[in-house]
C-alpha cells in the first residue's frame, strides 16, 4: 500500500492538565475521504486542531507527505497545503464575504475559475459578496467557511462537523460541494455526526473513543453492520438515509 498523504503516529495532546489525545494513530490516504467518527467528547475536534497546529502534540508524529509537521507553526502548516474548516466556522463577522475569501487565499489572489465554481455551488456567496459576513444566516456562514477552505487547491482539507445545526436542504448543498471536491481528487478528513452525510461521502472510517482510535475500516463495512455501529458509537446509521 502506498504511503498515505497524512499519518498520525502515537499522537498525545494535552489541554491544560487534561490528557485529551492518548496515542492517536490514523492514516489518511490521498484522494479519498476519511471520516473521523465517535461519541461527543471523544477527541475528534482536538485531533483536527492538533494536525493544524492549534493545539500542540506533546508526543508523536504528524507526517504530511512524509514530513513531520507536528512542531510547525499553524501558518507554516497552512502554507504546506492544509486547510481547516473549524466547527465554529471561523468567519470574520465585520469583514465582507469578499474580504473573508481574500484573507483565506494564502498563496496569492483568488483564482477566478475556482471562484466561479464556488459561486455555482454556493450562490448566496455571490449574492452577498459585498455584505458583512456577520449578516449571513447560519447556513450561509457555513458555506463561507467551507468556501474559505476550498478557495485554493490544498493538499488536505480538515472539515469539522459542517452540517451541525443546518437545515436538510443546506446539508444537501454541502454534500454536493464536498462530492465535487472529492471528484476533483481532494483528500479530506471529515468529522461528521450526520450519518447520511458520512455515508454519502466517506471511503474510510476511523472511530475515536476516549482519545484513541478504536476501529478503522471501510465505510461500506461500517454502513452494512448496525451492530458494529451500535458497539462503536452507540448509534445506528439506519435512521439517516441520504
Ligand atoms: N479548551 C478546552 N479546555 C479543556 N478541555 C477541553 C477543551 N477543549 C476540549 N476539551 C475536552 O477535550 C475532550 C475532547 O473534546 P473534542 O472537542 O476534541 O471532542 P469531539 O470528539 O470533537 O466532541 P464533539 O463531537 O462533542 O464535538 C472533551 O472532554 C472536551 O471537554
Amino acid at each position: 500500500m502506498s504511503e498515505p498523504l497524512l499519518r498520525l503516529e502515537g499522537v498525545f495532546t494535552d489541554i491544560e492538565q487534561y490528557h485529551i489525545l492518548q496515542g492517536v494513530d490514523v492514516a489518511v490516504p490521498a484522494g479519498e475521504v476519511t471520516m473521523l467518527l465517535g461519541r461527543n467528547g471523544a477527541g475528534k475536534t482536538t485531533t483536527l486542531r492538533t494536525i493544524m497546529g492549534l493545539w500542540r502534540a506533546r508526543q508523536g508524529r504528524i507526517l504530511l507527505d512524509g514530513r513531520d509537521i507536528a512542531a510547525l507553526p499553524t501558518p507554516v502548516i497552512a502554507r504546506a497545503g492544509v486547510a481547516l474548516v473549524p466547527e465554529n466556522m471561523g468567519v470574520f463577522s465585520d469583514l465582507s464575504v469578499e474580504e473573508n475569501m481574500v484573507l483565506a487565499a494564502v498563496s496569492g489572489p483568488l483564482d477566478r475559475a475556482r471562484l466561479d465554481w464556488i459561486f455555482s455551488v454556493f450562490p448566496p456567496l455571490k449574492t452577498f459578496w459585498k455584505l458583512p459576513a456577520g449578516n449571513l444566516s447560519g447556513g450561509q456562514k457555513q458555506m463561507l467557511s467551507v468556501a474559505r477552505a476550498v478557495c485554493e487547491e490544498r493538499k488536505l482539507y480538515l472539515i469539522d462537523e459542517p452540517s451541525k445545526g443546518l437545515a436538510p436542504a443546506i446539508v444537501g448543498t454541502l454534500v454536493k460541494a464536498l462530492k465535487d471536491l472529492k471528484a476533483a481528487g481532494a483528500t479530506i478528513l471529515l468529522v461528521e455526526q450526520n450519518f447520511s452525510m458520512a455515508r454519502a461521502l466517506g471511503d474510510h472510517v476511523a472511530v475515536m473513543d476516549d482519545g484513541r482510535i478504536v476501529w478503522t475500516g471501510a465505510m461500506a463495512t461500517l454502513a452494512a453492520d448496525p451492530a458494529l455501529q451500535e458497539k462503536l458509537m452507540g448509534l445506528s446509521m439506519e435512521g439517516g438515509h441520504g
